[in-house]
């Protein structure tokens, strides 16, 4: 069954369109990396699919169930991990994973025990009671992560889950992603980081200006052209020449 299915998806923002026939389909247990430019349309998409953007034309399901008419349902299964969330600073995280889990009808007691847990797990036990203002943004982070994950979600979607973490914490939210994958799980991320998106995606999907340009495993889509995914992304993308864009950005500089 496909867990996570678009068709012939159109977006706008006013008058300016920004997905331009999205078709996607994703099975059930595998890392799906969404990869592209800036401005590209990659959190257009996930809106969509956790049904905060209903505004849009084509069919687009989570688990079998609509988005546009079934979001409630499909909130319950689905853990979103936005890029750029705003945190309740004021609180504490313990409070912030609080909030959330009573959002999702879950027990306090029963959510108590399992934030501690993870918050110990993101070494953040010794936060865990301080107010986020003077969080760092790995430390702030790591709390969103725990609080999209914390229904234990069937599908999980991620917008630059690894913004701000520091290297170990990388290494630990890849083995994590990849043992949610083994355990049934589908997640489906967008990144910035093609060496990680590179190394963990079972399906890499890359967007360009609204459309699809590029799908298959790292494998497939080295087969094409056999380059890093940074080369690839480069030239599909039409991003190459870094190089002279970087020097004359320098020049400019000094003008
Ligand atoms: N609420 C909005 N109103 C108007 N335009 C928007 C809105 N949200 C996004 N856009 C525009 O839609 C386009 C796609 O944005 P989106 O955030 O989906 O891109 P993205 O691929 O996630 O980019 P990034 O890698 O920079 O996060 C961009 O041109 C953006 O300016």
């Amino acid at each position: 069954m496909s867990v996570i299915q678009l068709q012939n998806i159109y977006k706008s923002y006013e008058a300016t369109p920004v997905l331009k026939g999205i078709d996607l389909n994703v099975s059930a247990g595998q890392i799906v990396g969404y990869i592209g430019p800036n401005g590209a349309g990659k959190s257009t998409t996930i809106k969509i699919l956790i049904g905060m953007l209903p505004d849009f034309s084509g069919e687009a399901t989570v688990l079998g169930m609509n988005v546009k008419t079934q979001s409630l349902e499909i909130k319950r299964r689905v853990g979103y991990v936005p890029e750029n969330a705003a945190l309740y600073d004021t609180l504490t995280p313990l409070e912030y994973l609080q909030f959330i889990g009573q959002l999702y009808a879950l027990d306090p007691l029963h959510i108590e025990r399992k934030a501690l847990e993870l918050l110990r797990l993101f070494q953040l036990s010794d936060h865990a009671n301080a107010r986020m203002t003077t969080f760092s943004k790995g430390m702030r982070q790591k709390v969103l992560l725990i609080s999209g994950l914390l229904h234990n979600p069937d599908v999980i979607f991620l917008d630059e889950p690894l913004s701000g973490l520091d290297a170990n914490a990388v290494v630990l939210i890849k083995e994590i992603m990849r043992q949610l994958v083994n355990d049934g799980k589908t997640i489906f991320y967008s990144s910035h980081i093609m060496d990680v998106v590179e190394k963990i995606s079972d399906r890499i999907v890359i967007i360009n200006q609204g459309q699809i340009i590029a799908d298959g495993t790292f494998a497939e889509l080295q087969h094409q052209r056999p380059e890093s995914l940074e080369q690839l992304f480069a030239q599909l993308t039409g991003s190459d020449g870094q190089s002279g864009i970087a020097e004359e950005f320098v020049h400019a500089l000094k003008n």
